[in-house]
Order: structure tokens, then sequence, then C-alpha cells
């Protein structure tokens, strides 16, 4: 860093292309979960001013948004993207003061990547075209494709622009309008999103920006909206089921990314080397705060002792502290609440008779923030609480297996069914091994690694539909066939 000051800002809801003014009685702090200092206020939408977000989306969906031809619309959001980086250092610093984690963690891994959603989408839509049939010249069927309407946008503390963005951009993309409610931990960079959207050409009341809290806030009333025509919610899995029911009186449509449990599974003819830098990134990265981090790590016994000495030397290496601070690798966690859980789950797994190999603890030299450092325990049963359960921490399990067949039994034992990640240079076992596993992204010999273009999501309790190229204009759009009698 450091052309810009490490400040907050404050965030009203913006609503039909301007600011609402903030009463007293209905605001809220902002806490930078590193120091625990205020760094800022938000302002939670009353009922009537998410009724007002949504009726100026509705509006939008068939006002001056509706002319624009697709070259314009991908222009602006190519324009987006721009903006995102011309202010890369502003958001980065906004991110990483909302969420506690490390400045250029938050710059390579959110807002670059943020940017990168609405140019990838700015481009992908230039290409699409609909579907065609000539059923033996006796009709021709084609399809017309238009916007879904208005798109409710509920959104975890985690990536919390990233995970914005990569609803945001398809739904302008396909001509959509937006209600966005960022999470009431993380509002900070959807508030700047919101403005940078106006700037960019965005006609007032195609993006909207809600604050507040889920039950009887922002998210209720947004999930529960009449005029709401679909959802698009990223969290955890209980908040999703209670989404599902708002939203079924008036049917709407929902895409869901929920929690996971996910298992990486070590071979023994893997190299190990590679396999020990991923999975420190697949265990810690964000704090081990990504719905992808994979959790539960099997290692085939025959290598457990080498692969555990190499982890845990790699993760006693890596530096917890001050966000700000180039050298820090993790950052704290995202809130008290947060850190009281995951701290939670540490005391079941020593109840549980669970080893902390390392980490377990806050780091002495951290006095204030919610800082713990990244956790590995072993010695654990299958069917403990620490193995089955969402962490959603620096925390991870590793234990053995001795064969393929009952490893892949222990990855499928579980509700959740999101990413996972096999190591092994047998290229027939990966393929073998991959088809089986209940999952709906599955990594060989990586971790993370995205194409744009693919289908993200989970599989069970862990979502409901993909993102991604086609896979968000699906959920973005609504089509009509249209059948001519030759
Ligand atoms: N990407 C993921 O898979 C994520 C998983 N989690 C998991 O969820 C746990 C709890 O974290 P939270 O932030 O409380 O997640 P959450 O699922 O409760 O919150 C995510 C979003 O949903 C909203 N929300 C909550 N209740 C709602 C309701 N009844 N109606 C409409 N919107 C509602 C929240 O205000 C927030 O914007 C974490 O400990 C972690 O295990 C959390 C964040 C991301
Ligand atoms: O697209 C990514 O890079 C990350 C996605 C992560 C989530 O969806 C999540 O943590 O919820």
């Amino acid at each position: 860093m450091q052309q810009v000051k490490i400040k907050g800002i404050d965030c009203r809801n913006f609503i039909n292309g301007h600011y609402v003014e903030a009463t007293e009685d209905r605001k809220f702090l902002n806490i930078n979960p590193a120091t625990e200092e205020i760094i800022g206020w938000v302002a939670e939408a009353t009922q009537d001013e998410v009724d007002f977000a949504v009726k100026a989306a509705k509006a939008a969906v068939k006002g001056e948004w509706s002319t624009y031809t697709v070259k314009q619309r991908s222009q602006i959001i190519r324009k987006i993207g721009d903006l995102i980086l011309e202010n890369v250092e502003e958001f980065a610093m906004l991110e990483a003061l909302d969420t506690g984690k490390p400045y250029e963690l938050a710059m390579e891994m959110d807002i670059k990547r943020a940017a990168h959603n609405f140019h990838f989408f700015a481009d992908y839509m230039t290409s699409l075209g609909n579907e065609a049939y000539n059923q033996d010249n006796i009709a021709l069927h084609y399809t017309v494709t238009r916007p879904v309407g208005v798109v409710a946008m509920i959104n975890p503390w985690n990536l919390p622009l990233l995970l914005l963005t990569w609803k945001l951009a398809p739904c302008l993309a396909a001509g959509s309008t937006a209600v966005m409610k960022p999470a009431e931990l993380t509002p900070m960079t959807a508030t700047r999103l919101a403005e940078i959207c106006k700037e960019a050409g965005v006609p007032d009341g195609v993006v909207n920006v809600v604050h507040g809290f889920g039950k009887d806030s922002a998210g209720a009333f947004l999930s529960e909206h009449p005029l709401v025509d679909a959802i698009t919610f990223t969290g955890e899995t209980r908040t999703g089921t209670t989404i599902m029911k708002a939203a079924a009186p008036t049917l709407k449509k929902v895409s869901f990314e929920l929690g996971g449990k996910n298992p990486a599974i070590i071979f023994a003819d893997s190299d190990i080397e590679e396999v020990v830098e991923t999975t420190l990134h697949s265990s810690f990265r964000n704090q081990g705060q990504v719905c992808l981090c994979a959790s539960r790590i099997y290692v085939e016994r025959s290598i457990m002792d080498e692969f555990l000495r190499k982890f845990v030397a790699r993760t006693k290496e890596l530096v917890v502290g001050d966000p700000f601070d180039a050298k820090t690798n993790i950052g704290s966690l995202v809130g008290k609440e947060h850190y009281e859980k995951v701290m939670h789950y540490i005391d079941i797994a020593k109840e549980e008779g669970g080893t902390i190999l390392t980490g377990g603890k806050r780091p002495a030299h951290m006095e204030k923030g919610y800082f713990i450092e990244p956790t590995i325990i072993v010695g654990l049963d299958e069917h403990s609480r620490c193995v089955k359960e969402e962490i959603f921490g620096p925390v991870v399990t590793v234990l053995p297996f001795d064969s393929e067949e009952e490893v892949i039994g222990y990855a499928n034992d579980t509700t959740y069914g999101l990413g996972a990640t096999i190591w092994t240079n047998d290229l027939r076992r990966a393929h073998r091994v991959a088809g089986q596993i209940e999952s709906g992204i599955v990594w060989v010999n990586t971790w993370y690694l995205r194409d744009l273009r693919t289908p993200f999501g989970g599989m069970k309790q862990s979502g409901i539909g993909r993102e991604g190229g086609a896979h968000s204009f699906e959920f973005y759009c609504e089509q009509s066939n249209v059948t001519i009698k030759l």
C-alpha cells in the first residue's frame, strides 16, 4: 500500500440512484474485527425502504435499461470493472477493514477478481445466441430470452465484494435489476459499488443496496417481497432453508450457494511437496472462511507421518497478525460471534479426544481482535462433530485411510457436497474417484483453480443451481419458446 488512508465509510441505503438519509434510531455500528474499533455506522433499512428499493428495481426492468442494446450494456459492465480497478486500493482497504483479512489478500483474491467478474461477463454476453430448431419444415422453433426481473442478492461476509459481483455482473448482463443486501458485518464495499455503478452509467433503480440483518430486517423483507422475481443467496445452509420458505408463497426462482465440509483426499503416490503447499492454502486461505476450503483432510496411511510433519512445519511458519502488515498471512476472523463459534469447536475437538498439533488458540502477541492460530487436529473419530459440522475457520482435521473405497465413503458421508480435492498421479484413479465423489466441484492435483465459464455450485445441502458462464444466464433470464408453423 499506501496511497489511501486507512479509514472506514458510513453506509447508507442506496435506492433508485441516490442515498437515503439515515435516521439515528436505525443506525448500527460497524466494527473492525482486527482491532475491535468502530469504523463507521450502517443504516438498517426499514421495510418501507426495502419496498421502495424493490419497486424502483421493478420499474427499472422496463425503463431506460430495457432500451439498451447488448453492446451498450456490455460497455457499462466493462466500465464498472474498470472503475473498480481505478479504485482498487480503496476497495481492498475497505474489505480488509470490514473483514479482518490481510490487505494483500483482499487485493488479489477479492477486489481484482471482482473487477474480473465484470470484465468476464461484459465479454461473455456478446457471444450468446438463442436456440432454434427446424422441425422437418413443419415448424420453426426458437427461443426468446428476456430478463428475469428484480433479483434480490443476499450476501455473506467472507468474500463480500467478490461474491456480490459474481451475482451482479451476470444479472446486469441479462438486463435484470438488483436489490443487494450485503452481510451486516461487511457493508462497505457494496456501498461503494453502488456509487461506481452509477458513475459507469447504470440507470437509476437498476442497482440498489439495502443494509441490515436477516430475521425481521432487510434480508427477510426482501425474501418475502412479492415483487422480487428471483433470489440469489450465498451463506449458511439453515439460512437458505429460511429464505426458501419465505420465497415459496410467490414461487420465486432461487439460486443458493450454501455451506460445505469439503474433503481433500491425498493418495500416497502424489507429489508431497506440492500437496503440502496447496493444502496450506486450501486449509487456511482467508482464515479458512471460504466455502471451498478443504476442512477434512484424508491421507493414505503410508504417508501420514511425512505429510503431517511437513504440513505442521509449514503451518507454523504462517504469520498471524495485522491485516495491513505485508508480512501477514492470516488476519482476524470476521467478528466476535464467529470467533466464539470457531473456538467452541476447538473445545469440542478436545472433548472428543482430538489432539491439536498446532494452533488451537489466539496468538499471544495479538491483544485485540478476533485472531485464531491456524489449527490442525488429529486423532478424531470419523463421526465426531468437528469432522462432520461446518466450522468455517482456520481449523482442519486430518484422518488416515487405507483404501480407495474407504475414503470415498468418508468423503461422501456428509449432508454437504460443494468441493473436493483429490491428490494422485494415477490418472485412472483420479478419474474413477472424481466420478464417485458427491460434489459440485472436484479438483485433481490442484485447488481453487477457477474458470468462470464452468458450472459452480453444490450438491445435496450445499446448494441449488449453478453459477458461471451460461449457467448464470439461465438464472438471470427467462426464456420463451416461439413456434411458427411453416
Ligand atoms: N459461503 C458460505 O458458505 C458461508 C457460510 N457461512 C456459514 O454460516 C455461518 C453463519 O454466518 P452468517 O453470516 O450468520 O451466515 P448467514 O447465512 O446467516 O448470513 C448470510 C446472509 O444472509 C442474511 N440472512 C440471515 N438470516 C436471514 C433470513 N432469515 N432471511 C434473509 N436473509 C438472512 C444475512 O444478513 C447475511 O446477509 C458461518 O459460521 C459459516 O459456517 C457464512 C458465510 C458464508
Ligand atoms: O469464486 C470464488 O473464487 C469463491 C467462491 C467462494 C464462495 O462462494 C464462498 O466462500 O461462499
